[in-house]
């Protein structure tokens, strides 16, 4: 069992020989990003002074305005991650497509890709509401020091190594996972390092919270409807609470800990949803089967779907799972 406070340098290091494909590139690999987020939580902290609030001018593949915090947070971690040659390909949500790290260098043996989502919940920078960064690594599938390809993006989730978040709330916390469970470390900001405030996180089987954008509501599929209402019937321990932070990091750490379901399902407005299958959805996904949680686009598990495009969306209900496979329920009853 990891011991309580030990900083987040000492778990890498102990925990290195639990990770199967041990080298140590891995641990250099997550300390890259340790660094690269306390380069963005620094930012994080003070928008709203300096002029890091509101849009940067442009879109991004997505056609979402790009956020002036989206792009300084990508641009951190891609550089981060580059100046330490610990990487041989990333993928983002603000790059129209993947970004290959010196891997025409036929020398080049790093044998990991990253997707990230640099800014999760970008509607809520300007208004000092809890963000976060996701992070999710493979190992590549095609041979070392060859170019990198779609190909060793488009992976099924259930083939990740790692993955992880940063959520940037009242304290700023990393929270990862190598399939050896879920730990999450808390930033002593006076010192700049990193502690385990929460090991071994699990996911409650049941919980009283649900978290979906209900202004969607009329949108929605009959399932999820009847879900939703199901939520709000007065019987047994119901009605559930409704929290919606409109950060998904956000809305899932406080569920992971509380117990809860966080729902953005497919409506007739978005018929695969809103969120991505790389850099959001697999690794929330992950982080929730190793916390003992579940996560679904309402029929099949989310690790199990083959990726066909870098910035595809599905369906995601994840969380507590009993609540989520009450939804399912609700969900393939209506379906049929
Ligand atoms: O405003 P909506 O439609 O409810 O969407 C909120 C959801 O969209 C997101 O903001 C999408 O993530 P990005 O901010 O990284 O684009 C999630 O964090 C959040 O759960
Ligand atoms: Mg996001
Ligand atoms: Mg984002």
């Amino acid at each position: 069992m990891p011991q309580k406070n030990q900083t987040l340098g000492e778990f890498i290091i102990e925990n290195q020989s639990s990770f199967k494909y041990t080298s140590g590139e891995l641990s250099r690999l997550i300390n890259s990003i340790r660094l690269a987020a306390k380069v963005v939580n620094h930012e994080v902290n003070k928008a709203g002074l300096v002029d890091i609030i509101g849009t940067a001018g442009d879109t991004n593949i997505q056609g979402e305005d790009q956020q002036k915090l989206d792009v300084y947070a990508n641009e951190k971690f891609i550089r981060t991650l580059t100046k330490r040659n610990i990487v041989c390909g990333i993928a983002s949500e603000e790059e129209d497509d993947f970004i290959a790290i010196n891997s025409q260098d036929k020398n080049n043996q790093n044998k990991y890709v990253v997707l990230i989502d640099p800014l999760d919940g970008s509607s809520n920078i300007d208004v000092n509401v809890s963000v976060g960064t996701i992070f999710s690594i493979y190992r590549r599938v095609t041979p070392l020091g060859t170019p990198v390809t779609k190909e060793d993006f488009l992976q099924k989730g259930s083939e990740q190594v790692a993955a992880g978040y940063i959520v940037y709330g009242t304290s700023t916390m990393i929270v990862y996972t190598t399939g050896c469970g879920v730990n999450g470390f808390t930033l002593n900001p006076a010192i700049g390092t990193f502690y385990l405030s929460h090991p071994n996180m699990q996911f409650p089987l049941d919980g009283k919270i649900y978290s979906v954008n209900e202004g969607n509501y009329i949108h929605f599929p009959q399932g999820v409807k009847n879900y939703i209402k199901y939520c709000q019937m007065e019987e047994g321990d119901r009605p559930y609470t409704s929290r919606y932070i409109g950060s998904l990091v956000s809305d899932f750490h406080r569920n992971m800990i509380k117990g809860g379901i966080y729902m953005y399902p497919k409506s007739s407005k978005s018929s695969n949803g809103k969120l991505r299958l790389l850099y959001e959805c697999n690794p929330m996904a992950f982080i929730a089967e190793q916390a003992n949680g579940k996560a679904s686009d309402g029929f099949n598990r989310i690790l199990d779907i083959e990726p066909t495009e870098l910035h595809q969306r599905v369906p995601f209900i994840c969380g507590s799972k009993n609540m989520v496979e009450k939804a399912e329920e609700f969900i393939q009853k209506a379906d049929n």
